[in-house]
């Protein structure tokens, strides 16, 4: 018998970001809304715990203890007093290093798939904790939806949606590390203030109102991700020439993200980023997404 699970792409619409706590961790107001874009992970019985990769960037995500599926797999076992033997199969889809929550998405989903491949029964509560251990964006990718995201983000309130938002995510050549691009906030941010989630972003998700939400809009760490990847100022240039209501970079970067109005103009503004030049590819999405789903039992 095998388990797959369906787990969801993020984008960050507002990433506020404070000064560095004692810990190294940064406190956040982070509106996390999540995409069309989706890992599959598969578990099934084995001898022992092994991961496999498959998918366009397959080769560069680490097939070893380190993969956040590996590490919600073992979390999960010791907590139950049992071996984690299972095979971990990732059907990867969603841009490796790229902001995007990838290998935070496989965390969330090898848990729920371990959880119903063992029957170890976690109640919501037991999985979001272990989520949170995994690393800060691992809880949302259990969610979904649309979310703020506290502390250093692990600390969830779910957020009403009022309609459906449509996006072209421009995936850049190689990835940014995420470490990277907070150390470099920190050293062009002196005085960061304390976060704060903006009433009218929070508005614009709740009304569904795309010109809204372009408008609000934010992530602190794109000055960052700019100073480390210069050449992101002409993908945003682009999107933004091609008809975007907005574009910003996702996260800690360095895909891009282009809110657009609706499907065709998605389909002519992901035509125009992959023309421009200016990035990999360019990719669809709507939002908000489910979060993590079992699809077989
Ligand atoms: C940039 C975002 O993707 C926005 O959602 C997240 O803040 C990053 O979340 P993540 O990849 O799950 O991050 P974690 O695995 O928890 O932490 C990786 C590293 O990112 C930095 N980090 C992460 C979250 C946070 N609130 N402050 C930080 O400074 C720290 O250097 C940390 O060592
Ligand atoms: N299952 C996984 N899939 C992809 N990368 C993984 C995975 N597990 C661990 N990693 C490691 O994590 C690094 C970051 O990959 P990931 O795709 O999660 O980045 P990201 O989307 O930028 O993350 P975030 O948006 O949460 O900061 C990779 O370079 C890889 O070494």
């Amino acid at each position: 018998m095998s388990i797959t699970v369906r787990v969801p792409a993020k984008v960050n619409v507002q990433l506020a970001v404070g000064p560095a706590r004692p810990d190294g961790f940064h406190d956040l107001a982070n509106v996390f809304l999540a995409v069309s874009l989706h890992d599959e992970v598969t578990a099934t019985p084995a001898d022992e715990l092994r991961i496999t990769c498959s998918g366009p960037d397959a080769g560069q995500v680490p097939l070893d203890r380190t993969n956040l599926a590996a590490r919600a797999a073992e979390l999960l076992a010791a907590r139950h007093g049992i071996e984690p033997r299972v095979h971990l199969h990732i059907a990867k889809d969603i841009p490796v290093a790229g902001g995007m929550a990838g290998g935070s998405a496989d965390g969330a989903g090898a848990l729920l798939a371990c959880d119903a491949l063992w029957g170890t029964g976690a109640s919501r509560a037991e999985l979001l904790d272990i989520c949170a251990e995994l690393g800060s964006d691992v809880p949302f990718s259990l969610v979904g939806g649309a979310a703020l995201g506290t502390g250093r983000g692990e600390r969830l309130t779910e957020l009403p949606v009022g309609g459906t938002f449509h996006w072209v995510f421009a995936v850049a050549d190689g990835g940014l590390s995420t470490p990277a691009v907070y150390r470099e906030f920190d050293r062009i941010t002196p005085d960061a203030p304390a976060p704060a989630a903006s009433p009218a972003l929070l508005d614009a998700l709740r009304t569904g109102d795309a010109t809204a939400l372009a408008g609000a809009l934010a992530n602190d760490l794109q000055p960052a991700a700019l100073s480390l990847r210069p050449s992101l100022a002409a993908t945003l240039e682009a999107g933004t020439r091609a008809g975007a209501l907005a574009g910003l970079v996702s996260g800690s970067g360095p895909t891009t993200a282009f809110l657009v109005k609706d499907p065709e103009s998605a389909e002519s503004v992901a035509a125009a980023l992959i023309a421009s030049g200016t990035c990999r590819t360019a990719r669809t999405a709507v939002s908000p997404a489910p979060g993590a789903t079992v699809l077989t039992a």
